[in-house]
């Protein structure tokens, strides 16, 4: 028996009206969605449910729109996308709460699926305000978390809502536990962590615990240029959160006490221009020009971070190690990525990578079927391994 709720344990669902929280926080570029991964993971759940009759409401946010209605994260154009993906026919409503919501699904029939406007366009859900959770609550019978990629969040459709209504895991958030509970409860050394990415401010505390259970932390991406002002490095126009130097600097410090190795790129590709084509060089990192952003980690660091692929018998990764959406910032991504796929199709190496974006470097570097496990999780993915309850889950545990 699981320690949660499933849907083996949701008999009558004729008529109900089931909210389930899914994460369509699915990687754009130029306007169109690059991966469906995450889409693809949450089928299962929804075609399930839409089978035994249920009327099935989905809630999800989409970017990072803190309260407010912003147009460009409207869910309104991922609605057609999740219709191909299910082969089945989506309706949308501009509401998440209130009238728009309540009519939307008031005119749902058995086995039909709705999608709700983004969540984060109210600030009670970043808040797990308890009067909007209730409003949610308004449009359904039962709830259904299957967004474990947002359940390291304590948020009004990632937890508070389980207090409101009867509550159960989906498919995908079972299968993530259980096949991060295998891949990782108790893995083989060295494990070495790869984290790199843009979201450094919400990703760089886990960091201070990572570093205490893995034998090797490589930092790239947006991350690593953060780690190196932190050492008093120049990087120029890099994406770099300056105000968290003393946390990199505190992480540097536990890591060193824990016996973790840090692994900061030694070279970098750097560009004046955030676009394909651009005009790039590659340089020591104590070299980057003022007016450049380093896009890329250099041929120098990509044979770092593949030697100690190379001396891992576990590899957990998440952050693409540049900006690899814009070749030529790929290359590391590429083939660190490929390395990684090599070493676990000869039985060398336990892979374990997770994150919307990942995801989608993974399937460019055309490697995803080929890692041990590819969650569709990154921070939650990260939190989980330092071992930390995560909030939409602990809520569902009997
Ligand atoms: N050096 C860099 N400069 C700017 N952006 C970067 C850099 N390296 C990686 N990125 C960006 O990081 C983004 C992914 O970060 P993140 O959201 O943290 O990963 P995930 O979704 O896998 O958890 C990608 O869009 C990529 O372009
Ligand atoms: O994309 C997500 O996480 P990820 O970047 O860690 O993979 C989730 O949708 C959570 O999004 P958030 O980090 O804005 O809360």
């Amino acid at each position: 028996m699981t320690s949660f709720k499933t849907l083996d344990d949701l008999t009558d669902l004729s008529g109900k009206r089931v909210l389930v929280r899914v994460d369509l926080n699915v990687p754009v570029k130029d306007g169109k969605v690059t991966d469906t991964t995450r889409i693809e993971r949450v089928a299962p759940t929804i075609m399930e449910l839409s089978g035994k009759g249920a009327r099935v409401i989905l809630l999800a946010h989409f970017g990072r729109p803190k309260g407010q209605a912003v147009p460009s994260m409207s869910l309104d154009p991922i609605a057609g996308i999740v219709e191909s993906v299910l082969d089945h026919r989506v309706h949308f409503a501009a509401d998440c709460i209130g009238d728009k919501a309540e009519k939307a699904v008031g005119a749902m029939v058995n086995g039909d699926i709705l999608l709700l406007e983004n969540t984060r366009f109210h600030s009670g859900e970043e808040k797990n305000d308890p009067d909007f959770a209730k409003a949610l609550a308004e449009n359904g019978d039962i709830f259904v978390n299957d967004a474990f990629s947002a359940a390291h969040r304590a948020h009004a459709s990632t937890e508070g809502l389980a207090h409101l209504l009867p509550a159960y895991a989906g498919r995908t958030m079972q299968a993530e536990l259980v096949a991060l509970e295998k891949g990782l409860g108790n893995p083989a050394r060295p494990v070495v962590a790869i984290v790199g990415g843009a979201k450094v401010s919400t990703k760089i505390d886990l960091l201070q615990n990572l570093v205490k259970k893995v034998d090797a932390l490589v930092i790239g991406g947006g991350m690593a240029n953060t780690f190196l002002a932190a050492r008093g490095i120049d990087v120029g126009k890099s994406l770099c959160e300056h105000d968290l130097s003393d946390t990199a600097k505190a992480i540097e410090a536990e890591a060193l006490a824990a016996g973790c190795t840090i692994v900061l790129p030694v070279d970098g590709v750097v560009a004046r221009e955030f676009k394909a084509g651009a005009d790039n060089e590659t340089v020591a990192v104590s070299a980057i020009p003022a007016d450049a952003m380093m896009l890329d980690v250099g041929p120098e660091s990509i044979k770092d971070i593949n030697a100690w692929i190379t001396k891992a018998d576990t590899l957990v990764w998440n952050g693409p190690l540049g900006a690899f959406e814009i070749p030529p910032f790929d290359a590391a991504t590429v083939s660190a990525a490929q390395h990684a796929a090599r070493r676990t199709g000869e039985g060398l190496l336990v892979s374990v990578a997770g994150g919307g974006d990942t995801v989608s470097a993974l399937n460019h570097a055309d490697v995803a079927d080929d890692f041990t496990y590819v969650s569709t999780a990154g921070g939650a993915f990260l939190e989980w391994m330092e071992g930390k309850p995560l909030p939409g889950v602990d809520v569902l545990k009997r």
